[in-house]
């Protein structure tokens, strides 16, 4: 039995029908988070509506402590909602329970954090196909098709502490990506790479949706990367305060921070 036929296949065939519906990428609807309770209270997110479309890059920015990281990790599946509906590609996330939630963590969405959170041990290749294993058949090969398609052919072979961080970051990209979601979210994922290397692990992403693969939903506090966005939205106090559509998005290669 193969490791794909462990997905609901209600759930893929579900997701995909709406894809092709024209649904959005994303729909969140007066969703809220309190962590905490009573005078101890921390009210993470308040209300927020926000919608993504299929093939956007969706910069999200906003101080520190204003619901980000919340935010991406309740799209995710990571946390629940206190309140309110996230829709990904039509799925309800928030009613998703058991083995469907995981099944819509492990084949739906694709996590790119600050820190690459990649296995010392294992080479570039080994972290990606720890990850194709779980989720489909010719590991391998999807896996070196991954490190390929983030410009790391050469390096397939070499251990984390023979790469720099912005080599790192892509192969934390590649098993993001070698699942095939449709959706990346991305959690300041140049937090820890140098203006150089940064503007490669952008542009690699820039180029996943262009390909149109993807939708990126990239959470940061660094306002220099929203020049590259399709369109920005600045959380406050975890209300979306404003939003806008950027008319002529920069190369990667152009940002300055
Ligand atoms: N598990 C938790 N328990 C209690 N409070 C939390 C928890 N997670 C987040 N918070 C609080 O919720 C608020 C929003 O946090 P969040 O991490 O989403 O903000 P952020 O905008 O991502 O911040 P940063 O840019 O510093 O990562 C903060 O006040 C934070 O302290």
């Amino acid at each position: 039995m193969g490791a794909r036929s462990r997905t609901h296949p209600d759930l893929a065939a579900e997701a995909e029908a709406v894809a092709a519906s024209g649904e959005p990428a994303v729909r969140l609807a007066g969703v809220s988070k309190t962590y905490g309770y009573g005078a101890a209270a921390v009210h993470a997110l308040r209300g927020v509506d926000l919608e993504v479309w299929p093939g956007e890059l969706v910069v999200l920015l906003g101080p520190s402590g204003s619901g980000k990281t919340t935010l991406l990790n309740i799209v995710g599946g990571i946390e629940e909602s206190s309140s309110g509906t996230v829709e990904v590609a039509g799925l309800e996330v928030g009613s998703l329970r058991g083995s469907r939630r995981t099944d819509y963590r492990r084949d739906r969405v694709g996590f790119i954090f600050q820190f690459f959170n990649l296995v010392p041990t294992l080479t570039a290749q080994e972290n990606v196909e720890v990850i194709a294993e779980l989720t489909g058949p010719d590991a391998a090969h999807r896996s070196r098709e991954a490190l390929e398609r983030v410009g790391l052919a050469g390096v397939v072979d070499r251990f984390p502490a023979q790469m720099s961080g912005g080599q790192q970051q892509r192969v934390a990209i590649a098993r993001a990506i070698v699942k095939e979601p449709p959706l990346l979210l991305c959690d300041e994922p140049t937090g820890s790479l140098d203006l150089a290397t940064g503007r490669q692990v952008l542009g690699v992403l820039r180029g996943l949706v262009d390909e149109g693969h993807h939708t990126v939903l990239l959470v940061t506090h660094n306002s220099a990367i929203a020049a590259m966005a399709d369109r920005v939205l600045w959380l406050h106090s975890g209300t979306l305060a404003r939003e806008e559509v950027v008319a002529e998005p920069l190369e990667a290669a152009d940002l300055e921070w």
